[in-house]
C-alpha cells in the first residue's frame, strides 16, 4: 500500500485531496495540518516521518497572506522556504518522493507570453520571494522532487477571491476590481485529481515520475475583473463591477500585471487534462450554493 502524508490537509488544496481520497483506494493518506503536525516543528516534524515512513509527501502547507507577509516577512519565510527544505532533507534521507506546491507571484509579470518553467523568475513580493526560496531550497536537499506552480486557487472551502467576491457582490452594490492584473484562476479539485492522477500513474508506470518544476492552472485566461464579473453571473448576484487600473486599488504587496502558466510540459509528460476556469468556476458555485 502507498503511504501519502499530505501536510496542510485542512487548507483549500488539502481539503480536495481529502475530499479525492476514496476514489484513490490504493494510496493510504496521512491528512495533517497544523494541529497534528506543526511543521515549524523540526523534531516533530522529524519523529512523524521516521515513525510513519510514508512513500511520498505532497506539501499544501503554506503562508498565503499575501498583503500580511509584507510585516510578517520571517513566518512566511519559516513556512514557505524553511519548512520545504526540511521536508526536502527528510524525503532525501527515507527515499521519500515530494509534491510541493508553488505559484505564480515567482515572476514580476513583465511578460506578454504564458510563463514556462524554464522563464526568468523574480517575486516582486515577500510572499513570492518566500515561495521562489521555498523552490530552490527543496531542489536542493531533494532534487527528486516535483514542485507545480500554479496561480488563482480557489474552491469552496476556505479564503479564496470567489467566496470574496461572492460576499461583497451580496452586501454590496457595486464594487471596484483590477482589470490590468490578467491570470488564470485554478479549481483546488481540478488540482488535486491532477497530483493524485500524477502519483498514480508514475506509480503504475504508466509515466516516469520527473522531478523538477511544473505548471498547472485552469485553462484560459482573464483579469481579476472578468474573473468577479464571471462569478457574480454564475452565482446569480446583481451588483455593478467597476474595472479599475492597479493604481486605484493599492496593496501591501504587488502583484504581477501578468502571470498565465504556460502547462504544455505537465500535460506532455503525464497526459493531464485541464478543464477550462470558465466551467471549473461553474462547478465551484454549484458548491457554494447548496
Ligand atoms: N491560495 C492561492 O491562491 C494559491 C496558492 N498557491 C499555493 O498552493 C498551495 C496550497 O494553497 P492553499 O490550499 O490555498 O493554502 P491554504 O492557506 O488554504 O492552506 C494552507 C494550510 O497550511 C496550514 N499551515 C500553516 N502553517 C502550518 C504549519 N506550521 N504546519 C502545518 N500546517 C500549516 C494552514 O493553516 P492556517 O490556515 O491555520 O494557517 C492551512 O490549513 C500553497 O503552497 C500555496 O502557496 C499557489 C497559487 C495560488
Ligand atoms: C477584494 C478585491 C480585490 N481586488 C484586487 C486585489 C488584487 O490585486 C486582486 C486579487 O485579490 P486577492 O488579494 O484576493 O488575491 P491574492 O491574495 O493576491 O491571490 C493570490 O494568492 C496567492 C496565495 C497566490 O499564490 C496567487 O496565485 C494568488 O491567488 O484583486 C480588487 O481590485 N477589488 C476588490 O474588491
Ligand atoms: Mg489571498
Amino acid at each position: 500500500m502507498v503511504k501519502i502524508l499530505v501536510t496542510g490537509a485542512d487548507g483549500q488544496l488539502g481539503s480536495e485531496i481529502r475530499r479525492l481520497a476514496n476514489r484513490f483506494q490504493d494510496f493510504h493518506f496521512l491528512f495533517t495540518d497544523i494541529n497534528e503536525l506543526d511543521l515549524t516543528d523540526q523534531a516533530a516534524v522529524s519523529q512523524f516521518v521516521g515513525q510513519e515512513a510514508p512513500d511520498y509527501i505532497i506539501n499544501c502547507a503554506a503562508y498565503t497572506a499575501v498583503d500580511i507577509a509584507e510585516e510578517d516577512t520571517e513566518l512566511a519565510a519559516l513556512i514557505n522556504t524553511k519548512v520545504p527544505a526540511l521536508l526536502g532533507k527528510l524525503a532525501q534521507a527515507n527515499n521519500i518522493k515530494v509534491i510541493h506546491i508553488s505559484t505564480d507571484y515567482v515572476f514580476d509579470g513583465t511578460s506578454f507570453l504564458p510563463y514556462t518553467e524554464n522563464d526568468l523568475v523574480n517575486p516582486e513580493s515577500i510572499y513570492g520571494k518566500s515561495k521562489l526560496n521555498g523552490e530552490i531550497a527543496l531542489l536542493k536537499e531533494a532534487p527528486s522532487a516535483m514542485v507545480i506552480r500554479t496561480s488563482w486557487l480557489y474552491s469552496s472551502h476556505g479564503k479564496n477571491f470567489v467566496k470574496t467576491m461572492v460576499k461583497l457582490g451580496e452586501d454590496r452594490d457595486e464594487l471596484r476590481v483590477v482589470a490590468d492584473q490578467v491570470g488564470t484562476p485554478t479549481f483546488a479539485g481540478d488540482l488535486a485529481e491532477a497530483i493524485l492522477t500524477i502519483i498514480s500513474k508514475t506509480k503504475n508506470n504508466v509515466c516516469e515520475w520527473k522531478p523538477g518544476i511544473y505548471h498547472y492552472s485552469n485553462e484560459g485566461v482573464c483579469s481579476w475583473y472578468d474573473f468577479a464579473k464571471a462569478i457574480h453571473e454564475l452565482y446569480g448576484i446583481n451588483c455593478l463591477v467597476h474595472p479599475i487600473p492597479t493604481e486605484e486599488y493599492p496593496t501591501a504587496a504587488a502583484r504581477p500585471p501578468y502571470s498565465v502558466l504556460n502547462k504544455s510540459k505537465i500535460k506532455r509528460i503525464f497526459g493531464v487534462q485541464i478543464p477550462y476556469w470558465r466551467d471549473s468556476l461553474k462547478k465551484c458555485i454549484t458548491e457554494l450554493k447548496k
